[in-house]
């Protein structure tokens, strides 16, 4: 075999003209309050979470977003789980603001026309640029879908189910990081799902305690958390919020981000970011009458 390599002088001519002009590496913008959380072509981000922690309605918010703001991204969806009618029924409760509830069960009358309206407008910016896999679930057909579609954005949903079965579980998880990264080398971005296992609490029970999760309990994998890029666990907060906790960031400082979760929209935002509701400010009011009287 012939020895592969670049010398450095190749490799710093592009490099330094990058450096000159300005030419940052590129990332897709993931709506308000993502903005540390890093995907782009050539990156390998990992989100984990306990089953239902919400893991698919972030990544599907933050592909609908990236696809909203980025308007020559097209991006593929992945998921062996749930079907692209569900999905976009959750995505039409957070474009809506129509509980997800009613969208099911699709109690929907003249008082949500305009809503529906603005929801589907928003869907068809998108719809041409999104596509969805269907079986077989194999790396095989994600590579052929991705091509087909031009799609540089990949959403795995999730991660252990694309090993291939077999005995050693824990060998093809493996496996899976080494094609994950030639996905990225070809340019693609990955957004990829994963399970978690379960950890012993300090009562010994064996639990999700977002306290216990950590890089390790990527199930079946060492070299997911290993190969990725960046690695995330969702976890639910005392107050009903979640934390999206940055337990690796190659490059940058890892850094957690508070959200709000409301599972009736299927939405997710920022903590940091500023409600009415949030500042009761009645009483300055109630202040203001006694003082008069
Ligand atoms: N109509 C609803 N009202 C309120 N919450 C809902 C409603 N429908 C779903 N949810 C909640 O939304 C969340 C959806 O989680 P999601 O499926 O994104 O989680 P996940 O981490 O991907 O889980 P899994 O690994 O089991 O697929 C769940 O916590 C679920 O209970």
């Amino acid at each position: 075999m012939s020895a592969k390599y670049s010398t450095a002088s190749d490799a710093i001519a592009s490099w330094r003209e990058d450096v000159l002009t300005g030419t940052k590496p590129p990332r897709w913008p993931l709506g308000d309050g993502f903005d540390d959380v890093e995907l782009g072509p050539g990156l390998v981000l990992l989100l984990g979470g306990a089953p239902g922690a919400g893991k698919t309605a972030l990544a599907m918010q933050w592909t609908l977003d990236a696809l909203r703001i980025d308007l020559e991204l097209r991006a593929l969806v992945a998921n062996v789980e749930s079907s692209p009618r569900v999905l976009l029924d959750r995505q039409l409760a957070r474009l809506s603001g129509i509980p997800l509830a009613d969208i099911r069960d699709r109690r929907l009358d003249e008082q949500h026309g305009d809503r529906l309206a603005v929801a589907f407008d928003i869907l068809d910016t998108v719809s041409d640029r999104l596509a969805f896999l269907e079986a077989p679930f194999n790396l095989e057909n994600v590579a052929a879908a991705a091509d087909a579609t031009d799609s540089k954005l990949i959403l795995l949903d999730y991660a252990q189910r694309f090993a291939a079965d077999s005995d050693n579980k824990r060998h093809e998880v493996n496996r899976l990081m080494d094609y994950l990264r030639k996905f990225a080398d070809a340019g693609c971005g990955m957004l990829v799902l994963a399970a978690v296992g379960r950890t012993k609490n300090r009562q010994g029970q064996s639990s999700y305690d977002p306290a216990g999760l950590n890089l390790a309990s990527f199930r079946e994998s060492s070299e997911l958390e290993f190969g990725c890029d960046s690695a995330y666990m969702l976890a639910p907060d005392k107050d009903g919020g979640r934390t999206l906790a940055c337990l690796k960031n190659r490059h940058g400082e890892p850094a957690d981000v508070s959200l709000r979760f409301d599972g009736s929209l299927q939405r997710f935002e920022s903590a940091n970011i500023w409600r009415p509701e949030d500042f009761d400010v009645s009483h300055l009011w109630q202040g203001g009458d006694d003082a008069a009287e």
